[in-house]
């Protein structure tokens, strides 16, 4: 059963430096009350990691296996009262379903991993493979105080990954329009980004003898311009590839035919996915307006302007490419162009019978979700607490072992956050399951499942 109490501690996160540290203290304390194992076993040595953020380190009766990491966080993006079935820190559950802020993203994984060791550890279970769990404290607001200082403590002590798991994909159940059957999506990667401040500067003066142009008017035409002139479709030239390449027999007749000839077809499905946000998201570059801000007074034309848009990057595409793009439709000198935060897509991690980390969690699914009809690598939409971890590891997966309905993805951050008991008990399992299979020290050889036929 969820720990419900997790659920009710407001752990948000508004700013870097604007967080609930009250609550993230209390999370602590209420982590060691309700997971005494955790914090007692001989072997699990628990540290405070830039203040807030947990490093468990599981040590493996076997020195010799590569050791790998569980990745989760405590914070929350803020929630307004209003909009919510029940208050979205009240923890309420209404017809097998616990609502509340964080119950997807990412208490549960969070809580989850921690549920499933305390569980082991009754039972005496002492893993053969050495393993780090870290519960950021600052995900939402980049992760830079918390998952980060973890990363670089590990990589400080020398610390080599043989895989590391994270937050950012599911199991995706009618969210793939054309697929009907649950499919278990693990990105190997996730899209850049960039955010980028734009100003304009005009003489301020009386709104009764307005200049022809304003700030205001020069700004609101060149976020206009973006967001009337997308960035170019590049499906077909990241790992959305891959991706659709192994999904395609879930496809009915002729879209099966189609997917499996992307090379021919990938400009018409291209413009088939891109009319939902979702799909869109796979397909480009992504273009938000987030911020604007100008005028303080009716009747005053006001001398500045500015806005916030922060793009997410295409695996196929660098952040050079696309502030390029941006000057060039803009097209406007008067409009200032500064970076606020830049960073390119995440490498892509092996997916091949070699990579340890995919054949755990392929057989780890298929033990726990039997009726999941395909797996296969995917593209995190947004940013992880993971992408500090690339010095320690090539191989980094995000996946959250739950399964998303057409209309959870967007509880995330948004609305009646939600997960049935059920739901969370299956996780629980996953990752209970997941650590007992890691304890293999050779990959099984290769056979046909029933999922690839
Ligand atoms: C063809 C259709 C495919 C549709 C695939 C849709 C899958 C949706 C499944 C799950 C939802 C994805 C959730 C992404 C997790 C992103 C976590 C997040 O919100 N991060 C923030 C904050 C952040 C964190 C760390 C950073 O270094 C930077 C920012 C974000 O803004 O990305
Ligand atoms: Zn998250
Ligand atoms: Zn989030």
């Amino acid at each position: 059963m969820f720990s419900l109490g997790a659920i009710k501690i407001p752990t948000v996160a508004f700013l870097r430096k604007q967080l609930n540290t009250t609550a993230l203290i209390e999370f602590g304390k209420y982590i060691q009350k309700v997971f005494p194992a955790v914090f007692s076993t001989e072997f699990i040595q628990h540290e405070v990691v830039g203040e807030y953020s947990y490093l468990f380190t599981v040590r493996g009766s076997d020195p010799q296996l590569m050791p790998y990491m569980l990745l989760a966080h405590m914070d929350v993006v803020p929630a307004s009262e209003e909009g919510w079935k029940f208050p979205p820190f009240s923890a309420e559950e209404d017809e097998g379903y616990i609502y509340g802020r964080g119950t997807l993203d990412n208490k549960n994984s969070a809580i989850g991993i921690l549920q499933a060791l305390e569980f082991l550890l009754r039972r005496n279970y002492r893993p053969r493979r050495s393993f780090y769990i870290g519960i950021g404290h600052d995900e939402e607001v980049s992760g830079l105080d918390g998952g980060k200082q973890i990363a670089m403590l590990l990589q400080a002590r020398g610390v080599k990954l043989s895989f590391l798991l994270d937050e950012g994909s599911g199991i995706l159940d009618g969210v793939i329009e054309g697929i009907k059957s649950p499919v278990a999506l693990i990105a190997v990667t996730e899209k850049g980004s960039l955010t980028l401040n734009l100003t304009v500067r005009s003489d301020p003066g009386h709104s009764s003898a307005p200049p022809k142009e304003t700030s205001i008017g020069i700004l609101a035409a060149a976020v206009s311009r973006l967001e009337k002139n997308p960035m170019p479709r590049l499906f077909g030239y990241g790992p959305e590839l891959m991706m659709f390449e192994h999904l395609a027999s879930e496809f009915a007749f002729p879209l099966n035919i189609v997917m499996k000839n992307l090379w021919l077809f990938s400009p018409l499905v291209s413009r088939i996915i891109e009319r939902k946000p979702t799909g869109n998201s796979m397909v480009r570059t992504t273009t938000a307006l987030t911020i604007f801000k100008a005028g303080i007074k009716f009747n005053v034309i006001p001398h500045l302007a500015s806005a916030a848009v922060n793009f997410r990057i295409h695996p196929a595409q660098k952040v050079a490419e696309v502030l390029e793009i941006v000057k060039d439709t803009i097209d406007d000198d008067r409009v200032e162009i500064t970076v606020t935060e830049a960073f390119d897509p995440l490498p892509i991690s092996p997916w091949d019978d070699q990579a340890l980390g995919v054949q755990i969690f392929r057989r780890t699914i298929m033990d726990v979700f039997p009726h999941v009809s395909s797996i296969a690598p995917g593209v995190c939409i947004g940013n992880t607490d993971s992408r500090h971890f690339t010095n320690l590891t090539d191989a980094i997966y995000r996946f959250n072992p739950v399964v998303l309905k057409a209309d959870d993805v967007s509880r995330i951050h948004g609305w009646n956050e939600r997960i049935s008991v059920k739901d969370y008990e299956k996780q629980v399992e996953f990752l209970f399951q997941l650590i007992q299979n890691s304890d293999i020290d050779k990959l099984p050889k290769p056979h046909l499942s029933t999922h690839e036929l």
